[in-house]
């Protein structure tokens, strides 16, 4: 099989015939895997590094601190999950995770207001790692900032306007990181995480030294080993939407690593803003032609609100914020 291909994000930022040639390779790329590498993103390597430290060292905390931040006790779904608390198809995850989001003051919610305006809120941050809410902040911001020019070159791939998205991105889209840890499972389930498609509009991640990540291909699982100063970017549900299914959000999952190391990684994802909704792109003929209408799930219907939308994949993916915050069900 093919390894995923590498694009260079410096070229886009040249302009003239560097640019057109990365979005062609954009274009054809997204349109067939979904997935890619990126390589010359301009993410210092130290921001990418100091997170990793300190996402060892949040997952080194006492069981019973990075307990008292346990999402459950969160109705905007940001804290810490253990491993097992998440099911992918039915299955139990083997990995453990910390959510965080932007960092806003909790809206006033009464009768009248949208279901998801109870998901804006502040993070939950444990008491005895000080600096992880104004470093992880700031590497979110620096991953929305990354991902929104991204997206500019997702709609020029597609001959629109670089803006065409920016009613849902200007001022503040929404965010979403995690940091995860997949134990390693030398005899266990190899579940890291179980097949699925990401929700938002792109996905940014970044691995550490150890593989497990694989994408879903015709040939089947593709494997993605780590690449030194790379990121991996794909293409989430909404895109999908947006564009009428002629970009692809392609199933993967994480196997555990079944050797003597865990594996650590770091996921961003960038939704449009809460209340708007997800802009339809108007395709070229060209294009348009192959555009085959996004994949349809009737088990997990697509909603063009935004909000609605965030709020279905949380409730489901987190039984227990939903059986203690939310009386809605979604579907
Ligand atoms: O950890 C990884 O490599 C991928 C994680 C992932 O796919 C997700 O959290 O949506
Ligand atoms: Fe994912």
């Amino acid at each position: 099989m093919k390894p995923l291909p590498t694009l260079t994000f410096s070229q886009y930022l040249a302009g003239g015939k560097q640019k057109q040639a990365f979005l062609k390779t954009l274009r054809e790329t997204s349109k067939e895997v979904g997935f890619f590498y990126l390589d010359d993103h301009g993410l210092d390597t130290s921001i990418q590094k100091n997170t990793f430290e300190l996402m060892h060292s949040f997952f080194a905390l006492p069981a019973e601190e990075k307990l008292s931040i346990e999402m459950k006790h969160s109705p905007h779904f940001r804290g810490y999950s253990k491993v097992g608390s998440e099911l992918t198809l039915g299955e139990q995850d083997k990995r453990e995770q910390f959510d965080f989001m932007r960092e806003e003051p909790t809206p006033y919610v009464h009768g009248k207001s949208p279901i998801w305006l109870k998901m804006r809120g502040s993070n939950q941050w444990p008491a005895g790692l000080p600096r992880m809410k104004q470093q992880l902040l700031a590497f979110q911001d620096k991953m929305t900032e990354l991902s929104v020019l991204l997206l500019k070159a997702f709609a020029e791939s597609l001959d629109q306007n670089p803006n065409v998205f920016d009613a849902g991105l200007s001022e503040l889209p929404h965010q979403h990181t995690k940091l995860i840890r997949y134990p390693k499972q030398p005899h266990g389930s190899n579940q890291g995480v179980g097949a699925h498609k990401d929700s938002g509009f792109l996905t940014l991640l970044i691995q550490d030294e150890m593989s497990g990540l694989e994408v879903e291909t015709d040939e089947g699982w593709l494997a993605v080993p780590p690449k030194p100063g790379t990121l991996i970017v794909n293409i989430g549900e909404l895109l999908e939407l947006a564009s009428d299914g002629y970009l692809k959000a392609t199933v993967h999952r994480v196997v555990s690593p079944q050797s003597d190391k865990d594996r650590y990684s770091c996921a961003f994802f960038l939704w449009p803003k809460l209340d708007t909704n997800v802009p339809l792109l108007s395709l070229p003929e060209h294009l348009k032609k192959q555009a085959h209408g996004p994949d349809s799930d009737p088990n997990n219907p697509l909603f063009y609100q935004v909000g609605e939308n965030i709020l279905k994949g949380r409730l489901r993916s987190h039984p227990d914020v939903a059986e203690l915050h939310y009386t809605v069900h979604i579907n």
